[in-house]
């Protein structure tokens, strides 16, 4: 399996924010996005996410479910959190796993977890029957996370996914993600911390006005 993006340019608000980009993501890689405030890290997930159209170029999938597409394979784990604040907790994962379609290409093996068993690996058991409005911003984030984990798919786009966690699940997740990746998965992250995932790639965004000629 491999995540291929040709040539993209992506467009926001009527102003072109990068063009010409290029990338080859090989399964059980990482890829890490770096950048400043606004050079279109958040864009380029949203456009992997099947969000964004680009505006020219092509995103492919090779060794994909055939009908299937990339957006299809991918969960998107970005600022806002996906959770309807009225169901419960337990509810939001339920609610999830039957909206959600796994996506299971050849070599991305994982099995969905149950979603009271991924509320106990991620500390939110006690809070099962509790509506998810009453979270901490930490536990909604927690809580995001785990709707990975109720339907396998093999492309995790994540922003920032370390904002408003603590150490310890900071550290969780950092886990979570390299066992993703050791499943056969890939991730694609936009971040201003430095994560350790391996193996990984990194893709640094800059304004082609400020780079060197
Ligand atoms: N919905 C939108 N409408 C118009 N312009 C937008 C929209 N979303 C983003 N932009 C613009 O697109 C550009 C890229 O934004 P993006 O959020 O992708 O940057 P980023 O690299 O993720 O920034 P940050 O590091 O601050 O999160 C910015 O100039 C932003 O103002």
């Amino acid at each position: 399996m491999k995540l291929i993006a040709e040539n993209l340019s992506i467009d926001r608000g009527g102003r072109r924010v990068f063009t010409g980009l290029s990338f080859a993501l090989p399964a059980a890689h990482g890829l890490v996005v770096t950048g400043p405030n606004g050079i279109g890290k958040s864009s380029l997930l949203r456009t992997l996410a099947g969000l964004v159209p680009p505006s020219q170029g092509q995103l492919s999938l090779e060794g994909a479910e055939p009908e299937k597409t990339v957006a299809e394979h991918a969960h998107y784990f970005g600022h806002q959190s996906a959770v309807k604040p009225a169901l419960t907790t337990l509810e939001n994962l339920v609610f999830w796993q039957d909206f959600l379609s796994p996506a299971l290409p050849a070599g991305f093996t994982p099995q969905a977890q149950s979603p009271s068993a991924i509320l106990e690996l991620l500390g939110l058991e006690h809070t099962s029957s509790l509506p998810a409005a009453y979270l901490s911003a930490g536990q909604t984030r927690r809580l995001a996370l785990a709707r990975l984990f109720v339907c396998p798919r093999p492309i995790w786009l994540m922003d920032e996914p370390t904002s408003a966690l603590d150490t310890a699940s900071e550290a969780l997740l950092l886990q979570l993600m390299q066992a993703h990746l050791d499943n056969g998965g890939m991730i694609v992250t936009a971040t201003h911390t430095p994560l350790t995932m391996s193996p990984c790639l990194t893709l640094q965004l800059a304004d082609e006005e400020e780079s060197p000629a």
